[in-house]
């Protein structure tokens, strides 16, 4: 296998599940890059084409909307934090991202009273902007898509890391989550802004990402093994997929969720990443437990695997860390600290716990 110390990304074709002999090869392949890369392109995927240019081509004019159409679907209306927020609105790694964004998920009815688990109110219907009514079925195509991309995907994972196909399932959530991101060109003078900061994936398990520019629009970076970043190029016909702090828990730090980070250049940018939602009520004990003795047996005891930059370790991880009970309460705290605005209004009594816990 090649060095830990990825310098690009590797790609791996998903029409080769047809032969016996050349879905040897993907298991090998997928496998290397599960241990020592956590990014990958997928090829070959399956998600037709009409359903990836009817987005990409509704993202201009989405984000073209004049901004009180935009603000009626204003992610401070939701306690799904669902919906749209304004550049300046979040923050990663204590500074604030150059980036508007509308935030969509499965759609889902909320029925969480006081009795249920808290993170629970993470669940809930979209919020559809009126101003353009045919966004509605484009989103629910591409989400239906992803959703059954993923779950076929981690079907592979499973294999590559030699357990029966199936493993990871039961650990899915009933909402997944997508956002429509626009990263506005960069101001002249400045160069490489915070488009988003250096940050792990906390929705779940795997992110499936369309770069949906044209590839000479760069910004994406990965973080490699001894800290150096590395681009992520557009590469038309692949999704970027990389794991997630869910997905880094449950292989017991065997699959690393890498470090990543956009920036902000003299063309805006689009992307779309697609999160992967992992079950709200998931314990550490579980989630650590249920495949412990695989990932220690051995099997995976090279020099590389869990290794991380200085950088990537410092990124935070509190489910990893074991702060919270549930996979949801931790999602939850990261959403908090994120749109603060939305925290304080729906969540008051956690607000405080889960801004000053550090
Ligand atoms: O826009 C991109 O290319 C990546 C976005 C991202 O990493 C995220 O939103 O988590
Ligand atoms: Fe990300």
């Amino acid at each position: 296998m090649a060095s830990s110390n990825f310098t690009s990304i590797p790609t791996i074709d998903l029409s080769k599940i047809t032969s016996p002999s050349s879905k040897a090869k993907l298991l090998y392949d997928l496998r290397h890059a599960l241990l020592s890369v956590g990014f990958l392109y997928v090829t070959n995927h399956s998600v037709p084409d009409h359903v990836i240019k009817e987005l990409v081509n509704a993202l201009p004019l989405l984000f073209d909307l004049p901004s009180f159409a935009k603000n009626e679907v204003a992610l401070q209306n939701s306690s799904h934090f669902l919906g749209y927020s304004e550049t300046g609105a979040e923050t990663t790694a204590g500074k604030v991202d150059a980036r508007e964004q509308f935030e969509f998920s499965t759609e889902l009815i909320d029925d969480w009273t006081p009795e249920n688990l808290l993170a629970d109110r993470l669940k809930g219907p979209n919020q559809w902007p009126s101003a353009y009514p045919e966004l509605r079925q484009v989103v629910e195509r591409y989400i239906e898509e992803l959703t059954r991309l993923s779950e076929k995907f981690l079907e592979l994972v499973a294999e590559a890391l030699d357990l029966p196909p199936t493993t990871f399932l039961s650990f899915l959530s009933d909402q997944h989550r997508l956002k429509l991101v626009h990263y506005p060109q960069s101001l002249p003078g400045v160069t490489d802004g915070q488009g988003v900061g250096p940050h792990k994936d906390s929705s779940g398990w795997w992110t499936f990402l369309l770069q949906a520019s044209d590839p000479s629009v760069k910004g994406l970076q990965a973080l490699n093994k001894s800290g150096d970043w590395i681009d992520v190029p557009n590469i038309p016909g692949t999704f970027v997929v990389n794991i997630g702090q869910g997905f880094e828990v449950v292989t017991n730090g065997v699959c690393k969720a890498t470090t990543h980070r956009v920036l902000s250049g003299p063309s805006e940018r689009f992307g779309v990443p697609f999160f992967q939602g992992m079950r709200r009520d998931l314990t550490k004990e579980e989630a650590v437990g249920t495949l412990k003795e695989h990932f220690e047996a051995g099997r995976f005891a090279r020099e590389e695997v869990g290794m991380e930059s200085q950088e990537g370790r410092q990124i935070d991880s509190a489910f990893l860390r074991g702060k919270y009970d549930t996979w949801g309460e931790t999602q939850l705290r990261t959403k908090i600290r994120s749109h603060r605005d939305v925290g304080r209004k729906f969540y008051g009594d956690v607000f405080e716990k889960y801004t000053n816990d550090d």
